[in-house]
């Protein structure tokens, strides 16, 4: 029967495809003694020896499909599945202590673990902490008979059903038989949803239930513009959602025309449309969608898709692609943003109550300023092949600028003394994402090169509100008068000080908020690429002049988001 789930529309699209459930089994078990220890280990050889058969061939798809280094991770687990000194201590202990396979693998794997991610000084040896914990859940899995999602492995067209995907995941994602993915939880700004935009895949996320409601191999509409998915539809679903598809593939058809078209109002004035980007890779859907330049480049991925932490040289290679491959258009590029909902398998970082609020981004290059020099110095080399900005995120105060800046400052001192090539043009910015900052705006302008909003968590910080739980999604409020006051300050705050502002958060390509900002001046709107022309074609249509005055009521009249968005929509309508 046909069943509707609603959820947040997180990425534009709509897929049809089978389920595929990406959802972790119960792996619990009791401890039991046993009596016949050789059945209990040749019960643990033979899940040993499925688990190995089973990686060899999620190695050779993930290889085939991913690429070589994406499967290496594979290599490893088999390793730990081939160490007599990992399986051998299973074995003895379900021997010494008569204790069942699936209590002895868990203890024995314990142990390894907390050995391995005590040696803070060894990355290497913690990062294996990490590749032991999920060798252990395949083999605990064969115990006990269960099955595990092997996503590395799908071979048809699937769209992916799961309670959330971390960013990782989502990477992992073969775009060949992915078509999509709906989860339970998740928020418009949670990383896997950004993900998902520059992937150009649908998503629909927060659903609440989607892992109940579906099972695996049933037929799925996910339309991504509206946040549906279709359960077993009916013919009639189907020929609705093709026409929906059709009708959302002519209108990319229609904004693709001003690929090549520089970003101008109907006034004449100039904007820039910038893009959003993770890795290297997303260079082509920047140029193929015609941005005016790289506004964000989220560089943690480059350190979240590394198995350690990556060298001088492999951060400096991806650099340079990326800035070379803008041919002289800016790239701003942004500094290690771990923490949240970002983390490194070979980095652990403390657990804690809230990680939004805890320790992350540029509060992590300070203290572990061995990482922020080594990325500092790749950034400062690829700085001679183009133009390149770069910024720091979270900054809370302006010391913590300061203290960044001065580490820049002594990095490329030290390279330029050796005779290295770096541009003295590199301007120096930060994220207005903390409160804190964006109120005290005025005061950094007078530092900085440049601001660049990240509204995704400055709204999440001013209404208290995680941008990945859809219980308090509400919240998630762009036009709230709130919001933009501190917008409006950050952007007269750069102006007053001959600074230029710009916005890489999402509201930067969201269609009620582009007015507004027009309105208010931003010069730099930076954003998923495949929205970049869909607002070049809202920007032909609108006309500054008229947009300051809506501006300045949406900031000092209205009270609600709802407010402005009926203010805006009925000025675009009229
Ligand atoms: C652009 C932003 O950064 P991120 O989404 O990576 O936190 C933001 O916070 O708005
Ligand atoms: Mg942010």
């Amino acid at each position: 029967m046909v069943k509707t789930i609603k959820g947040i529309a997180a990425s534009d699209g709509i897929a049809t495809a089978e389920a595929y459930l990406l959802v972790q089994p119960d792996l619990s078990f009791d401890k039991k003694s046993i009596s016949d220890a050789d059945a209990e280990i040749s019960r643990l050889q033979d899940a040993i020896s499925t688990s190995d058969d089973e990686l060899t061939k999620i190695r050779d798809t993930a290889k085939e499909s991913l690429g070589e280094e994406e499967a290496q991770v594979f290599d490893a687990h088999k390793m730990i599945l081939a160490d007599p000194e990992f399986t051998g201590a299973v074995e003895q202990q379900i021997k010494d202590q008569s204790v069942n396979a699936e209590q002895s693998l868990s203890d024995v794997s314990n142990n390894f673990i907390s050995i391995f991610e005590g040696m803070t000084d060894n990355a290497y040896m913690q990062e294996r902490a990490a590749d032991v914990r999920d060798v252990t859940k395949r083999v605990m899995a064969h115990l006990l008979g269960v099955a595990l999602p092997n996503p590395a492995l799908i071979d048809h067209e699937v769209i992916v059903v799961a309670h959330d995907l971390t960013p990782s995941d989502t990477a992992q994602l073969n775009k060949k038989y992915v078509k999509g993915f709906v989860t339970d939880i998740g928020g418009r700004t949670a990383h896997s949803a950004i993900m998902a935009r520059s992937l150009e895949l649908p998503a629909v996320v927060g659903t609440d239930s989607i892992t109940k409601d579906a099972t695996e191999g049933q037929t799925i509409i996910l339309d991504g513009l509206n946040g549906a998915a279709i359960l077993d539809p009916s013919d009639e679903d189907i020929k609705h959602y093709q026409k929906l598809a059709k009708d959302f593939a002519d209108q990319k058809a229609e904004w693709d025309k001003l690929k090549n078209e520089a970003t101008v109002t109907a006034d004449g004035k100039h904007f820039d449309i910038a893009a959003n980007i993770g890795t290297p890779d997303d260079l082509q859907g920047v140029i193929d969608n015609g941005a005016e330049g790289i506004g964000l480049y989220r560089t943690e991925f480059l350190y979240m898709q590394s198995e350690e932490l990556p060298s001088e040289d492999d951060q400096f290679k991806a650099y340079k692609k990326v800035v070379e491959g803008m041919s002289g258009k800016p790239v701003v590029v942004r500094t290690m943003d771990i923490g949240g909902d970002k983390h490194l398998s070979y980095l652990p970082l403390p657990e804690e109550m809230n990680p939004f609020l805890g320790y992350r981004a540029i509060r992590i290059s300070l203290d572990r300023q061995e990482i922020f020099r080594t990325q500092l110095r790749a950034l400062l080399r690829a700085s001679a092949f183009g133009k390149l900005r770069i910024m720091f995120p979270m900054i809370g105060t302006l010391q913590e600028f300061r203290d960044a800046k001065k580490v820049f400052e002594e990095e490329k001192t030290k390279l330029v003394e050796k005779g290295v090539k770096v541009s003295d043009e590199i301007q120096l910015g930060m994220m207005m994402e903390v409160p804190a900052a964006a109120i005290l705006a005025d005061q950094f302008a007078k530092e900085v090169d440049f601001f660049s909003i990240g509204t995704n968590d400055l709204i999440q910080y001013t209404m208290a509100a995680d941008r990945g739980n859809e219980h308090v999604s509400y919240l998630y409020q762009p036009y709230n008068p709130s919001i933009l006051r501190l917008v409006k300050h950050v952007i007269e705050s750069a102006h007053k000080e001959g600074k230029w502002a710009g916005m890489c958060g999402e509201a930067a390509g969201d269609n009620i908020m582009v007015p507004l900002l027009l309105g208010m001046g931003l010069d730099e709107y930076s954003m998923s690429a495949t929205s970049v022309l869909r607002v070049r074609s809202l920007m032909k249509k609108l006309s500054t002049a008229d947009l300051k005055e809506l501006a300045e009521r949406a900031v000092n009249e209205s009270i609600t988001n709802e407010d402005n968005k009926k203010l805006v929509e009925s000025y675009i309508n009229k």
